[in-house]
């Protein structure tokens, strides 16, 4: 019999029976044969890098299948299907392989055992591959800042569950680790952050790969690594890999966009973070100037009265006012149109405001770039904001350009000509974006 009923869930029958069944043993010749394979192609190598397949048994749901795993720290090439681990689908030993004489070390599981466990239990897996090909290892040292591989407009994206040739392919980045096992947290972070993967790269080190069957994960391993190996040349050839038309790699200030170099080195032969930033506009290119003129400014001239009525009091708005009358002051000596006294405070405050308005409708009208109108602005957009009266805007690629770059590494910074106010609480995804990511 090959499944027994437990709990109302179908199990693999851990009898000796089943472990001695065509279906666990095809699964391990299947293992070795792919080992061979795939040492063919340089991806376990040195004895590096690892694979395990589910035993598909159509009677058997996925999470309860047993699992093969191929030994540790063994030529890969050589290995025969007695070789292979069996395992419970928690990850219990139910058969292991019988030492062989020296040299050969006592048999070991893989490595890589938690790690792929982490992908059976998060993802459903059929199979799961760890390769250590070449192109996988150097495609993370490029930029060594970057947690994320990044590709688009490349045929071989179809081959990746869920993309299509138009997609951008993301593939998170995870940093190495003495220890295989130490891998484990970062990798199972990295598939709850990143829900669209099928693999992981490890920096310096090669991928996880997993796919619902051997042939899913398969297929999808020829393509990241022939996706790897496109990036890599293309780099060399000095075209960006990530870009649509994959046209030459941009250099800013001497610098390339795409810098191999993204950091320098001291004295101490330790890398330190590179100084590269994007200094961000508000108006025009994180947000449409429409929103500025035809929403914050009317926003600002309407309120001006209730704005200073309702926070008369408050020190903030009282140095806004200390700040407006010296800025009167000057242009009533300077003879500025629109200028009208600003009478004393113990002429009360409907007055005070009442002169107050009629100035700074007037500088509005002038268009003037003051601070004493700036700061009042920034005050009363900010007040829009806390009450949700005013929602800001961020044209559609900004979130998305905005994570890229912080993932890359790259500093983003927000300059304005309008008022800090205005644009930290422009939009929740700015907002976001500033108090946690502390740019
Ligand atoms: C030169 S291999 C170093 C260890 C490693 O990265 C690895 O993938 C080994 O996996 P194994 O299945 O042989 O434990
Ligand atoms: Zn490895």
């Amino acid at each position: 019999m090959a499944a027994v009923a437990l709990n109302g869930l179908k199990m693999a029958a851990t009898s000796q029976a089943y472990l001695e069944s065509t279906p666990v043993n095809d699964t391990r010749k299947l293992l070795s044969d792919l080992c061979r394979h795939f040492y063919g192609l340089g991806w376990v190598s040195g004895t590096g890098g690892s694979i395990t397949i589910k035993v598909h048994d159509e009677s058997i749901p996925k999470p309860q299948q047993l699992i093969v795993m191929s030994p540790s720290g063994v030529q890969k090439e050589r290995m025969v299907p007695e070789d292979m681990y069996v395992l419970s689908p928690s990850g219990c030993f139910l058969s292991s392989p019988s030492p062989k004489p020296y040299p050969n070390k006592p048999p070991k599981c893989s490595d890589c055992a938690p790690l792929f466990l982490k992908a059976y239990l998060m993802r459903n897996a059929g199979a799961v591959i760890h390769s250590h090909g070449m192109e996988s290892c150097i495609v993370t040292m490029i930029d060594p800042l970057s947690k994320e591989f990044r590709i688009t407009h490349m045929e071989m994206i179809k081959g990746i569950q869920g993309h299509g040739y138009y997609d951008e392919l993301v593939v998170p980045i995870i940093e190495n680790t003495a220890y295989e096992r130490e891998l484990t947290d970062a990798l199972a972070e990295a598939i709850e952050a990143y829900p669209k993967t099928t693999a992981v790269l490890v920096r310096n080190h090669g991928i996880y790969i997993w796919g619902d069957s051997w042939i899913h994960a398969k297929t999808q391993a020829e393509c990241y690594h022939y996706l790897f190996d496109a990036a890599i040349k293309l780099y060399q050839l000095g075209l960006d890999w990530s870009t649509p038309d994959h046209g030459p790699i941009k250099k800013y200030g001497g610098k390339t966009n795409m810098s191999v170099k993204a950091g320098t080195v001291n004295s101490n032969h330790e890398t330190e973070p590179s100084r590269r930033c994007i200094v961000l506009d508000i108006e025009g290119t994180t947000t449409p100037i429409s929103f500025v003129t035809d929403v914050l400014f009317p926003f600002a001239r309407n309120n001006v009265s209730r704005h200073l009525a309702a926070t008369y009091e408050t020190d903030e708005t009282q140095d806004d006012i200390k700040l407006l009358r010296t800025q009167v002051q000057n242009d009533l000596e300077q003879g500025i149109v629109g200028a009208v006294p600003i009478p004393p405070d113990d002429a009360g405050k409907e007055e005070v405001i009442a002169a107050l308005v009629a100035n700074v409708e007037a500088m509005i009208k002038a268009d003037r770039k003051i601070t004493a109108l700036k700061q009042l602005q920034g005050h009363i957009w900010r007040t829009g904001f806390q009450n949700n009266e005013l929602e800001g805007v961020v044209f559609e690629d900004v979130p998305e350009a905005l994570q890229k770059w912080h993932a890359s590494g790259i500093k983003v910074t927000l300059a304005s000509y309008v008022s800090f106010y205005s644009f930290i609480f422009l939009t929740d995804v700015l907002l976001t974006f500033y108090v946690v990511l502390n740019f």
